[in-house]
């Protein structure tokens, strides 16, 4: 082993030197041509082959994924040898840093017998101007170096084997992460990512789901079937991807429900804040940039686009017309413009952008499902509604288990009777039966959400009574009127009858 690396070492060294030497004394256009022939004479000499993986590609300059997964199989597996390390922070609270090859360092690793050495490097490139943003001059790359007659084991099984151990390495290891959309441009138009993101780590899961328990089971096997179904989708020639709509009363827990989902499915969850898009061009591009493996979330779809499409264009378009300022009438078109139309989120849903990438859920969360356009909640787009309503026993009985850790007690029953004779939502159940101090034991807390029942059903008995009352005074009224109205019909039916006889009197006299 200390021969090879003596040997690559002289190498390198005396490389290093001819090129400094060479740099220093040749005249550039004499270099360029010299340079083409060193480099085949280099690679016609030595037995090594040198393949690079730079940090950053194609045209856009996006983050190579190929470079993530081989720093992330590097940390994992070679970095305990490397003796320069660079310890680097990361968003995980559980594993705030992470130590990972410094530059210019090596690392060797043997592969099914065969010796492979992985070098990190990073490249300034000389510039005169300046800037307040990371410089993007920095270009970091790996170098993976081994003997050419392994060339066919290297590119056919082992770099396909470093790129999916770093995959999984890193979906086991990632931490969920919450994206909101703000379109944020900054000083001297330095553009922010459209997405900005922290840490998601919401404490819902199934288990605390407060609902019936075969409608929680089916949810669960819909989205397992979701998560392994990619052949399936595949073979169907369908966009992998399912739309949930979670309707309820406030309070049901529509957004818990998108928590626990998230951290069952280890899904990321981009909510999406339909008023801050700009316009259709805005959402597609936004909706481009999530991720695969993600949750996109758009919550009271009815209170962020105006589902009554062309009703309200038409109506806007006339105010716009009575508008005689012309800065008005600029400021009233701009704003127009920065809308999202229903067509627009439709196309985004299940057109071809949404094939972008593959494995997402989209879930739109409302108070009123009456209100919502056919279009929009039609099998394919939304494949699966979902209803969240009042608490019943047995999402009370979760509760329960959740705040005062009982499975049962004596006064379960008299909850059970109340709650089938009241309404009230999870969210109202569980803030009632919540200890508020140290001395709130399981009767005490159980005994004021049963006072806080009873209290609800005195309260829609007593609004029942009022709107039966109202109702039955309007219907007094209305047939008073109605009585009035025939009484008055005969009384002119009879002055009628008496002008006709005086007319025919006079008429014969
Ligand atoms: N089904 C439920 N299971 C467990 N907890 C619930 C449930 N419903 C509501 N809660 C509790 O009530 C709180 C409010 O619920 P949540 O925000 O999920 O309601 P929502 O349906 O999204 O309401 P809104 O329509 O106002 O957005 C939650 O923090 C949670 O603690
Ligand atoms: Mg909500």
């Amino acid at each position: 082993m200390a021969s090879e690396w003596s040997i690559l070492g002289t190498f390198t060294a005396t490389v290093m030197i001819a090129y400094t030497l060479f740099d220093k004394f040749i005249p550039t256009h004499i270099r360029s041509y010299v340079q083409i022939y060193v480099h085949k004479l280099i690679g016609f000499l030595s037995p090594y082959i040198q393949v690079t993986f730079p940090e950053f590609s194609g045209e856009r300059l996006k983050r190579s994924g190929l470079f993530t997964s081989i720093q992330t199989y590097l940390i994992e597996n070679s970095s305990q040898r490397a003796r320069k390390l660079k310890a680097e922070p990361t968003d995980n609270s559980n594993n705030p840093f992470l130590l990972s090859m410094d530059d210019n360092e090596e690392v060797t690793e043997i592969f099914q017998g065969v010796k492979l050495w992985w070098g990190s490097h990073k490249t300034m490139a000389k510039t005169q101007s300046f800037s307040f943003y990371p410089s993007s001059d920095e270009k970091r790359f790996y170098t993976l170096t081994f003997h050419k007659r392994h060339r066919d084991l290297v590119s056919r099984t082992y770099i396909p084997h470093v790129l999916e151990q770093g995959k999984s390495i890193k979906l086991k290891s990632r931490q969920l992460k919450l994206f909101t959309n703000n379109s944020y441009t900054g000083w001297g138009g330095y553009r922010k990512s459209k997405w900005s993101h922290v840490v998601f780590e919401h404490p819902a899961r199934f288990e605390t789901l407060a609902m019936e328990k075969t409608m929680k089971e089916e949810i669960i096997d819909d989205l397992i079937t979701f998560k392994n179904g990619k052949e399936y989708y595949d073979k169907i020639g369908k966009a992998w991807k399912r739309g949930y709509l979670l309707y309820g009363p406030p309070g049901t827990g529509k957004s818990t429900m998108i928590a626990a989902m998230a951290n069952f499915m280890y899904y990321d969850v981009y909510d999406l804040e339909l008023t801050a898009v700009k316009d259709n061009t805005q959402l597609r591009t936004l909706l481009i940039e999530t991720t695969s493996k993600s949750i996109i979330v758009i919550e009271d779809i009815d209170c962020s686009i105006d589902l009554t499409g062309k009703r309200m264009v038409k109506k806007e378009k006339e105010k716009s017309e009575n508008v005689k300022d012309p800065i008005k009438k600029a400021e009233e078109e701009e704003s127009k413009e920065s809308k999202v139309t229903l067509s627009g989120l439709l196309n985004c849903i299940d057109g071809i952008w949404s094939g972008c990438a593959g494995e997402r859920i989209i879930i739109f969360t409302t108070n009123h499902v009456d209100k919502l356009d056919p279009a929009l909640i039609r099998s394919g787009r939304m494949d699966k509604k979902i209803e969240l309503s009042y608490c019943c026993y047995e999402a009370f009985k979760v509760l329960a288990k959740n705040y005062l850790d009982v499975d049962y007690h004596r006064l379960f029953s008299v909850v059970e009777g109340l709650l089938k004779e009241t309404k009230m939502t999870p969210a109202d159940v569980a803030e009632n039966m919540m200890p508020k101090s140290k001395s709130d034991d399981v009767n005490t807390c159980l005994k004021k959400l049963i006072e806080s029942l009873e209290k609800a059903k005195k309260k829609a008995e007593e609004e029942a009574q009022k709107k039966a009352e109202e109702e039955e005074a309007k219907l007094k009224e209305e047939k008073e009127k109605e009585q009035k109205q025939e009484q008055l019909a005969v009384e002119e039916a009879k002055s009628d009858d008496k002008a006709g006889k005086e007319v025919k009197e006079n008429g014969f006299h």
